[in-house]
């Protein structure tokens, strides 16, 4: 099954239900949360209460991706807020077996994420107990930036310990997924897209964003025929 997990952080602000609602209509299944705290990453975006009020405007899961500091402190926070699926970045977390127990005993499911430059070796121990990984594609921080192409690398290496370790984790990928990258990290092994640019087209747009989902789903999943 290929989701589309689009990303908020890309959406007109001031109408965002109804960024949300059009993104949802045209085929999204996914809402993807990009929550950075100027430390982590050097840019500031939003925290729980605007999680919370994106819950009240979809019934869609939402994918809370924490570029922070610290996330064990604000676990249950964004259990309050609703978040179905919380990611963590390995590279914040000393304790990530502890990091995602607790997120699971709140209620979510936990997921963690890797940047470009850390290896998928750094995971092994975890894969077990998680619901997806997330493989960056650029450096996070912000949307609208180019594809790493050397990560594709790391989807496919996940994919087959996934088969060797025999489990059932998803994997995700988020940073310059469009039209012309979707189908190389879908045969690669990833169905959970997160996409922003490629898919928000701007205040007062909602039917280039609806064309825009549409046509991206048309090209992910015809490379996910041809991988199955
Ligand atoms: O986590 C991040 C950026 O750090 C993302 O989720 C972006 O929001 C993706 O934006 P595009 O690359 O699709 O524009
Ligand atoms: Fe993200």
């Amino acid at each position: 099954m290929i989701d589309l997990a689009f990303s908020i952080l890309a959406a007109d602000f001031t109408h965002l239900a109804e960024e949300i609602a059009t993104a949802e209509r045209a085929g999204g299944t996914v809402c993807h949360v990009d929550v950075m705290d100027g430390h982590f990453v050097p840019n500031i975006t939003f925290g729980p209460p605007v999680v919370a009020a994106v819950r009240r405007c979809t019934n869609l899961p939402l994918d809370v991706h924490l570029m922070i500091e610290d996330p064990d402190r604000y676990i249950p926070d964004f259990a309050k807020a609703g978040a179905d699926w919380v990611i963590v970045h390995q590279e914040v977390c000393r304790h990530l077996h502890r990091t995602l127990t607790q997120i699971r005993e709140h209620g979510m499911q936990p997921a963690v994420v890797i940047n470009p430059a850390t290896p998928v070796e750094t995971l092994i121990e975890v894969l077990p107990m998680v619901h997806h990984v997330l493989v960056m594609t650029v450096n996070p921080g912000f949307g609208g930036q180019s594809f790493i192409p050397r990560c594709v690398e790391k989807v496919r290496h996940l994919a087959s310990l996934r088969e060797e370790m025999n489990l059932n984790f998803r994997i995700e990928v988020d940073g310059g997924i469009a039209v012309d990258t979707v189908g190389e990290v879908v045969r690669a092994g990833a169905d959970l897209l997160v996409a922003g640019s490629a898919i928000f087209a701007g205040p007062g747009n909602q039917a280039q964003t609806t064309k825009n989902a549409e046509e991206f789903l048309r090209v992910a999943r015809s490379a996910g025929e041809l991988t199955a």
